[in-house]
């Protein structure tokens, strides 16, 4: 579903990531680990195509069989807003609009019909807040929104950059369980970049980004057994 193939990207002579090779499967859930620095966000921004690989002459990013780099701007604006959906600091809960406002946003972009915002804000545990603004949200809810306005439009891939990272820990379990039942029930590819061992424990397995690489983690995954 999506493809990296021989994956670089240098900043000003600087290589982060230097020809990365994976295969993400359909419906499958997965954590990227990695020391500070070593290029996990940068890999998250190139995979969203908001920041350009190093040109190569193969395609490095295949998404459904689509090579992102023969794509210009606005296709790849419509391909993002289409099959993506971000759980990102940098995609925040806009302020000015209502909760469900905030939730209809992807399927007003892709001219879908508008009833879902209210049935995923039901899924996500905030049924009959719809008309909430955000700053009547705490952090964990504030999540739950972006988690509902990162799913509602059914993407075929889910990228997270820390999900649960300024909560503590009860409300971050919570709130990694709804990310995996939803993206469970929706099929959808999900990719999350994280430090904390309890956040990648959750996926369904997990990979550490090196300087050498993508490699796989051993024995992190608690629900390794369900996907074996
Ligand atoms: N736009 C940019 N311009 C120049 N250098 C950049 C840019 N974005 C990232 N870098 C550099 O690329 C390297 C990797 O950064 P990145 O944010 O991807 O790391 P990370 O693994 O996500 O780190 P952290 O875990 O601390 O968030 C760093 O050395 C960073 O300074």
């Amino acid at each position: 579903m999506l493809e990296l193939r021989k994956l670089s990207k240098t900043y000003g002579g600087q290589q982060v990531l230097a020809g990365l090779d994976w295969v993400f499967k359909p419906g499958e859930f997965v954590a990227i680990m990695g020391e500070s620095g070593v290029g996990k966000s940068t890999l998250l921004n190139l995979i969203a195509g908001l920041d350009r690989p190093d040109p190569t002459p193969h395609a490095p990013i295949v998404l459904d069989g689509v090579a992102m780099s023969a794509l210009d701007d606005d296709a790849a604006t419509r391909l993002r807003r289409e099959k993506m959906g971000f759980v990102f600091q940098a995609f925040h809960v806009l302020p000015h609009l209502t909760l469900e406002q905030n939730v209809a946003l992807p399927l007003l972009l892709n001219r879908m019909a508008l009833h879902r915002a209210r049935e995923m804000l039901a899924a996500v545990g905030l049924g009959g807040r719809g008309g909430d603004y955000p700053h009547q949200l705490s952090g964990g809810e504030m999540q739950r929104v972006a988690i509902a306005r990162a799913l509602v439009h059914k993407p075929a891939l889910v990228l997270a950059d820390e999900p649960t990272g300024n909560l503590d820990p009860d409300t971050a379990h919570g709130i990694l369980m709804l990310l995996r039942n939803e993206i469970k029930a929706s099929g959808a590819c999900t990719i999350m970049v994280t430090h904390s061992h309890a956040a990648a424990e959750m996926a369904d397995n997990t990979l550490v980004l090196t300087r050498s690489g993508l490699h796989i983690g051993q024995g992190v995954n608690r629900f390794a057994q369900e996907n074996a």
